[in-house]
């Protein structure tokens, strides 16, 4: 059974429906991440979790005993709902020390202090911040305060913690660092936890599972490596990178793109005039001449848009009639002529016709993904 159950939440601000209907489960030390653009509702259903927001409808259960039910007009307060919160903003409080910080949901659920001070410590020692106690967040760096803000979160040992987004103010070493920490943190610690992020690389690095949002609803929940390999929708795939995507029109014998680009799809596909398909950019091949392009893959006659150096790959966008494709491509390889390469030089690019995620003409049903039948 769910540890945690959300159903039929629903909250708006004035005529804005924020969170539309929202169904939800969360197993026993479970890591959920919701992930989504922003302004999709994340955060207020992180807040509707906490007790922090009063939802219109719904009900919210925490190990079958509900914390907010709607119809029965229950609205169990935050402080009484055993959760921590870690926000984005930190939110130390910049008058208390590092201990009085960690110590503060203990006592807010009026925990012996003897026990309290164990408690602090001990928190402190899991985020390496034993060194800290004494001095106030203005005295740390950003990483030692979000350390700080999660070692407050899990310190009262609650049944839920929250993330809001703790890692985007972090630079990206850190964030790297901090994200490890959680990970490792929950590994060991087993706390159910509900992450929100934009960051669909945080996304799959954290999460037992993912709910990916769109509008207040979710659009896919699935492990990472099911949104990974199947995104359920257009719109997934778009969100989680598969930046290429072909609209497509049935002509005579096959497939074409709206640029008239002929494409080959390598699957049987239901009987439909229209498709979306998508590709990641590390399916997409770069080629200055025919040669070098696999025998059986889809080659497509384009033209240089913009090359990037990114290390190791060039970020690579081609056109093409009218479409935009992007690549990666090995700088050890590519690298040489395209440092000099200039803006319209002709190239090709090819892909294997297996790698196409096909969905419907809308989007909203994926027909055919790569590694599965049909
Ligand atoms: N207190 C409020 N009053 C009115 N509108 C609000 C309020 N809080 C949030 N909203 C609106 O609700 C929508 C969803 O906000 P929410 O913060 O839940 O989104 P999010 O997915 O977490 O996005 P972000 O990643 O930008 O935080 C936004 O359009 C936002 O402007």
């Amino acid at each position: 059974m769910a540890s945690f159950r959300i159903s039929g939440l629903t909250k708006s601000y004035g005529s804005n429906v924020i969170v539309d209907d929202l169904d939800l489960e969360i197993e026993e030390g479970e890591f959920l991440v919701l992930l989504g653009p922003s302004g999709c509702g994340k955060t207020t259903t992180l807040r509707c979790l906490a007790g922090l927001e009063t939802p219109e409808r719904g009900r919210i259960e925490f190990k079958g005993d509900p914390v907010f039910d709607s119809s029965a007009r229950v609205n169990v307060p935050a402080h009484k709902r055993r959760i921590g919160m870690v926000f984005q903003s930190y939110a130390l409080w910049p008058n208390m020390t590092v201990r009085k910080n960690i110590a503060y949901p203990l006592k807010v659920r009026r925990m012996k202090e003897a026990l309290a001070a164990g408690r602090v410590e001990e928190a402190a020692a899991m985020v390496h911040c034993e060194h800290l106690l004494d001095r106030y967040p203005s005295q740390l760096s950003g990483g030692q305060q979000q350390r700080i803000a999660v070692a407050r979160g899990l310190a009262a040992r609650p049944d839920l913690v929250l993330f809001d987004e703790p890692l985007s103010n972090l630079d990206a070493r850190l964030r790297d660092q901090v994200r490890t920490e959680i990970h490792r943190l929950h590994e060991s610690l087993g706390f159910g936890a509900v992450f929100v992020t934009h960051d669909q690389s945080e996304a799959f690095a954290l999460g037992d599972k993912l709910a990916i949002m769109r509008e207040g609803r979710i659009e896919q929940l699935g492990t990472p490596q099911d949104v990974f390999q199947r995104p359920a929708t257009d719109y997934v795939a778009g969100f989680i990178g598969m930046a290429n995507r072909l609209e497509l029109r049935r002509t005579g014998a096959g497939w074409q793109t709206k640029g008239g680009v002929d494409v080959l799809v390598a699957r049987d596909v239901p009987d439909a005039p229209a498709l979306v398909a998508r590709l990641w950019p590390d399916d997409v091949s770069l080629h200055r001449d025919s040669e070098s392009v696999p025998t059986g893959a889809v080659a497509i006659k384009a033209e240089l848009l913009a090359a990037e150096f990114g290390g190791r790959q060039y970020h690579v966008t081609v056109g093409a009639n009218g479409e935009e494709f992007r690549l990666q491509a090995d700088s050890a390889t590519h690298g040489s002529w395209l440092r000099t390469a200039t803006e319209g030089c002709p190239v090709l690019i090819s892909f294997r016709a297996e790698a196409l995620h096909v969905y419907s003409e809308g989007g909203e049903r994926a027909l055919a993904s790569p590694g599965s039948a049909g």
